[in-house]
C-alpha cells in the first residue's frame, strides 16, 4: 500500500524536494529489508550438536578448510601453546594414574632404569604453565579450562558445574536462569593444586593448605603430601637448573617409547580422563617443544579447545549461504542451546563411536555413549525439531575400529550380540540403536560414518551432506 500511495503523491513534487528525498530513502530501506528477509529465508542454518568432545568443532574446522581457505596465523599460534601444555599434562596423568591403578612403572626404578627414572623426574618437575604463553593459548578461558581439566581437586567441581543432572537440555525457558552450580569459576581463586599455581602465576601454597585443611576429605591426604613436597621443591627452585622445553620433550619421548608400565596404563585410559589426541602429541613431541613452532592443519584438527557458548560461521557453498552453529557439548553448556533452536534447516548430531567404554568428563559415573543416546533421543523428539531433518555422524571411526578389537562392546552394552572384534557388527548395532529412537514416521535421519580429523574423508562426506541439505531446502521452499 505504501508503494502505490507514495508513487501517486510523488508526481506532485520536484526531484530535490525534501519530502521526495525522504520517501525515496524509506523505499530503499523497505526494499533492503525485504531482500534481507528473502536472504534469511534462503540461508541454510546447520546446527552442530552432540556431547562434549564428540568432534563437532573438528567438523567445523574441516568446513573452514574446505570453504574458507583454512586457519589464521593466530589460531595456529594458539594451538601450538595449547597442545604443548596438554602434551606435558597428559604424560603426567599417565604417570599419576599408573600409580593409582597399581601398575608398576619402569621409570620408578632408579637402579635398573636410571635413564627413565631421570626422565620422569624432569617431567614431574616441569610446570606446563611455565613453558607456554597462556595469553596466546586463550587467556582466562584457557586457564579456567586448564584448571578444571588438570586439578584433581576439581573432579567434584566438574560435576557440580555440570548441574549434576542427566538432563539433556532445558526445554523450559524458566530453567534457563542461573542455578547454584552455574557459578562461573572466574570469581574464585584459581589454583592449579597439583602444580601449585595461582591465577597470577604466583605460588599460593598458604591458600592451598588452608583450603585443604578446611576440607576433611581423606582423599586429599595424598594431595597434601604432594603439595608439601612441591613446596620444599619450590624453596630450592631458584637454585635448581632451569628445565628446557627440549629436556621435557626428550623425557616425554623416552617415557612414551620405553616405559612398559606407561603403555599398560595407556591401554586402560578409558578408566580415567585423557585427551584423545595424547598419542599424537607424544609421537610428535619434538616439534611441539619448539617455542617458534606454528601448527599445521593436521595439528589443529587434532588439538582440543573446548567450545564455550555457541559460535556462528558463515559459508558460501555452491550458490547457497550456510550459517553453521557450533555449540559447546558439555553439560554446563547445554542450557545455552535453546537460544539457537529456532529456524534450523538441519541438525548435525555428532556421536563419538569410540567412547562406548568411557565415562563423561563432567561426571565420571556416566557412560559417554549412554549420555549421547539420552541426548539424541531428547533432541530428535523435541517440539523444536518436529520437522527438522537430522544428520547423524558416527564419528571417531578410526579409534572405534581399533578399539573393538580389544574392548568388547558387550561389556558395556550387554544386549550386544555381535562377534567380539567385528567392527561392522558394532557400527550396525549402534546405528540401529540410534535410529530406533525416532518416534516420528516422517522425519528422515541420514547416517554417515566419519573420521573428523581426516580431511579426505570429510571432504567427501561434507560435500554429500551440504548438497543434500541444499536440495532439501530448495524443495521445501518450492524452488524445485
Ligand atoms: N582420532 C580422532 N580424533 C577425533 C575425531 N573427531 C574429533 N577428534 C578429536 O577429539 C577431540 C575433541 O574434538 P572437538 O571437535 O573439540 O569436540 P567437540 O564436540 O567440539 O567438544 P565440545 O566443544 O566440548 O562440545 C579433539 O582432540 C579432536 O581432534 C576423529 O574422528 N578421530
Ligand atoms: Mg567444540
Amino acid at each position: 500500500m505504501g508503494c502505490t500511495a507514495s508513487s501517486h503523491v510523488l508526481e506532485n513534487y520536484g526531484e530535490d524536494d525534501p519530502f521526495l528525498q525522504s520517501q525515496k530513502a524509506n523505499d530503499a530501506i523497505e526494499q533492503s529489508l525485504q531482500m534481507g528477509r528473502q536472504n534469511d529465508k534462503n540461508e541454510i542454518k546447520l546446527l552442530l550438536l552432540g556431547a562434549g568432545e564428540s568432534g563437532k568443532s573438528t567438523v567445523l574446522k574441516q568446513l573452514k578448510l574446505l570453504h574458507k581457505g583454512g586457519f589464521t596465523h593466530q589460531e595456529r599460534l594458539q594451538y601450538s601453546q595449547v597442545i604443548w601444555a596438554d602434551a606435558i599434562q597428559s604424560m603426567k596423568i599417565l604417570v599419576i594414574q599408573a600409580r593409582k591403578m597399581g601398575i608398576s612403572l619402569d621409570c620408578d626404578d632408579p637402579i635398573n632404569k636410571r635413564q627413565l627414572f631421570e626422565c620422569k623426574r624432569i617431567l614431574l618437575k616441569a610446570k606446563a604453565l611455565d613453558h607456554i604463553d597462556a595469553g596466546m593459548a586463550g587467556g582466562s578461558d584457557f586457564l579456567n579450562d586448564y584448571v578444571l581439566k588438570y586439578s584433581e581437586r576439581h573432579e567434584t567441581k566438574r560435576r557440580v558445574q555440570s548441574t549434576g543432572q542427566a538432563r539433556a537440555f532445558d526445554e523450559d525457558e524458566n530453567s534457563l536462569l542461573p542455578k547454584d552450580g552455574d557459578r562461573a569459576m572466574s570469581g574464585e581463586t584459581i589454583i592449579d593444586v597439583e602444580y601449585g599455581f595461582a591465577r597470577d602465576g604466583k605460588l599460593d601454597l598458604q591458600q592451598i593448605f588452608q583450603d585443604l585443611d578446611e576440607d576433611s576429605d581423606n582423599d586429599h591426604m595424598f594431595l597434601k603430601e604432594r603439595l608439601r613436597e612441591q613446596w620444599q621443591q619450590q624453596q630450592l627452585r631458584h637454585q635448581q637448573q632451569h628445565i628446557s622445553n627440549q629436556d621435557i620433550a626428550h623425557a616425554i619421548d623416552q617415557l612414551w617409547k620405553n616405559d612398559r608400565g606407561l603403555k599398560q596404563c595407556f591401554a586402560r585410559s578409558n578408566e580415567f580422563q585423557l585427551e584423545g589426541s595424547a598419542p599424537y602429541y607424544f609421537d610428535n613431541i619434538q616439534k611441539f617443544a619448539d617455542p617458534q613452532y606454528v601448527c599445521s592443519d593436521e595439528d589443529i584438527l587434532r588439538g582440543r579447545v573446548k567450545t564455550t557458548g555457541i559460535t556462528e560461521s558463515d559459508f558460501n557453498i555452491g550458490s547457497s549461504k550456510f550459517k553453521v552453529l557450533d555449540a559447546g557439548g558439555q553439560r554446563s553448556e547445554r542450557k545455552k542451546w535453546i537460544h539457537c533452536f529456532e529456524g534450523i534447516t538441519a541438525v548435525l548430531f555428532v556421536l563419538a563411536m569410540s567412547e562406548y567404554d568411557q565415562m563423561l568428563f563432567e561426571d565420571e559415573r556416566v557412560n559417554r555413549m549412554h549420555e549421547s543416546i539420552m541426548l539424541f533421543d531428547a533432541l530428535l523428539n523435541s517440539k523444536w525439531f518436529r520437522d527438522t531433518p537430522f544428520i547423524l555422524f558416527l564419528n571417531k571411526m578410526d579409534i572405534f575400529e581399533e578399539k573393538v578389537k580389544k574392548m568388547p562392546i558387550r561389556k558395556f552394552f550387554p544386549d550386544y550380540q555381535g562377534r567380539v572384534g567385528n567392527s561392522e557388527a558394532g557400527v550396525k548395532y549402534f546405528e540401529n540403536l540410534f535410529l530406533s529412537l525416532n518416534r516420528s514416521n516422517n522425519k528422515p535421519i541420514y547416517v554417515k560414518r566419519t573420521c573428523a580429523t581426516d580431511t579426505q574423508n570429510m571432504k567427501f562426506v561434507l560435500t554429500a551432506v551440504t548438497d543434500l541439505i541444499t536440495q532439501q531446502n530448495l524443495k521445501k521452499s518450492g524452488i524445485i
